[in-house]
């Protein structure tokens, strides 16, 4: 796409208020980025600042609208292979008779290339724009996975994932592998000089990293300005097992932080057990958490107090966490976040308040930007930043949502994020570059 004016209704987050509605603006494109956003009066000065033609204009009729780019701050690629099955076990047994075992047959080369394939076109078409993905320890395979998302055009994170302890003797790194392989893959990703694409330094989790590794890995995450992710107090049962096994620590966050694993780079997913010492460390550090509602709830770790969070002023986004979430689409994970904080507020005092579609919506796409350090160029409709966006059309034939003379925008809106699916993304943008 060279340059377009998109004609019709925005929505999108600012840092003041989590949904801003627009209706009857333009926002122009140029470069891949967002030129202007402005009232639709100023179409005929926005054309020649852009040097456009009448037919540059894209009109989006009532039911359609343009929103950011979602995304996702935690996905396991590889666990797409068995997303929507196993869940019933809690985690460390799931990780045990699952998890480790699918995982190792990332080996072969063309069943990860096949699992990829399918996985990045999916989230891509569920109109997920920026993904931070988990891969294997597998370094050719986690290339395989970097060429898949490179060729799709979608913006992401992408993790060999580190694992030198408590791991089963088929899917194990000894530590010099592990450090050895990490920054090959490290500095392979790296020359390929792709924008779009960052490698991400991903410890699994405290148990399955000797602390040499995990001091290795915030080492080299500081040598080449590198994100960090990895999983923390998802279940009672982990953590503890994280005070057993590392005694010298104060708390499960503390074992990152003496690995110089938090930083304002860092994202952890879930977070359901953390302490106000550790939110108030994470806080300090400027680390995020990735929310997982549906991970949380299909594995049964717990709920995570989304309200809390953002009280304590700690980064919080979304993750599907596929596949201990079962679902890949991120309109999932806005609506588990709002429906599994309905269920705490049952048990709060009155004034607690659960947190609304709006908030969720913004969680999804502004707040996951800050989680990951992209929010520079990703994340809302902000002139200057790179133009990730769907198109929404809620009026497509045999689709999921059905749109009556009364509805407001505003219920159009809602509508998507509660009933909508991939059949109402119609155009996926990245970077500018029309995607799907
Ligand atoms: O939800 C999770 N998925 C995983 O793969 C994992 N590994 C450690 N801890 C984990 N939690
Ligand atoms: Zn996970």
């Amino acid at each position: 796409m060279a340059a377009k004016i998109f004609y019709g209704t925005l929505c999108h987050s600012t840092a003041d208020d989590p949904m801003v509605i627009l209706e009857d603006h333009i926002l122009g494109v140029k470069n891949g980025k967002i030129q202007l956003v402005k009232d639709s009066s100023y179409l005929d000065e926005a054309l020649s600042e852009l040097g456009l033609q009448e037919n540059d204009v894209k009109y989006l009729k009532k039911g359609k609208f343009l929103m950011p780019g979602l995304i996702d701050t935690h996905i396991h690629a590889s666990q797409y292979v068995y997303t929507g099955t196993a869940m019933e076990l809690h985690l460390l047994d799931w990780l045990k008779n699952y998890t480790y075992p699918i995982e190792a047959n990332f080996e072969d080369l063309k069943f990860a290339e096949d699992v990829y394939q399918k996985a990045v076109k999916r989230v891509l078409k569920n109109g997920t724009t920026t993904a931070c993905y988990f891969a294997t320890i597998h370094v050719d395979a986690t290339l395989k996975l970097c060429d898949i998302v490179e060729n799709a055009g979608q913006r992401a994170y992408i993790g060999k994932v580190n694992m030198d302890a408590y791991s089963p003797h088929y899917y194990v790194e000894t530590t010099q592998e592990s450090k050895e392989e990490t920054e090959k893959f490290v500095t392979k990703i790296l020359k390929k000089n792709n924008p779009l694409i960052k490698p991400v330094i991903t410890p699994r989790f405290a148990p399955n990293c000797t602390l040499e590794l995990s001091k290795y890995l915030g080492h080299l995450a500081k040598q080449y300005d590198l994100p960090i992710q990895s999983h923390i107090s998802e279940t009672t049962d982990e953590v503890e097992w994280v005070k057993e096994l590392f005694p010298g620590s104060k708390h499960y966050a503390d074992v990152y932080d003496q690995c110089n694993l938090l930083t304002d780079k860092t994202v952890m997913a879930h977070g359901v057990y953390l302490s106000d010492e550790e939110l108030k460390l994470f806080k300090s550090t400027g680390t995020g958490i990735s929310h997982c509602p549906n991970s949380n709830l299909s594995l049964r770790s717990g709920m995570m107090d989304a309200r809390r969070v953002l009280d304590m002023g700690v980064k919080l986004g979304l993750g599907t966490d596929v596949s201990g979430g079962y679902h890949p689409s991120m309109l999932d994970a806005i609506r588990t976040a709002v429906q599994v904080s309905n269920v705490i507020s049952l048990d709060m005092h009155t004034d607690y308040k659960s947190l609304s579609h709006r908030e969720a919506f913004k969680l999804a796409t502004l707040g996951g930007s800050e989680v990951l350090g992209l929010s520079d160029k990703t994340g809302n409709f902000e002139v200057g930043k790179e133009f990730d966006a769907l198109l929404v059309d809620t009026t497509v034939v045999e689709g999921p949502v059905d749109i009556f003379k009364r509805d407001s925008t505003d219920d159009i809106i809602q509508k998507f994020l509660f009933l909508g699916d991939d059949r109402n993304i119609q155009e996926v943008y990245v970077a500018g570059k029309q995607v799907l």
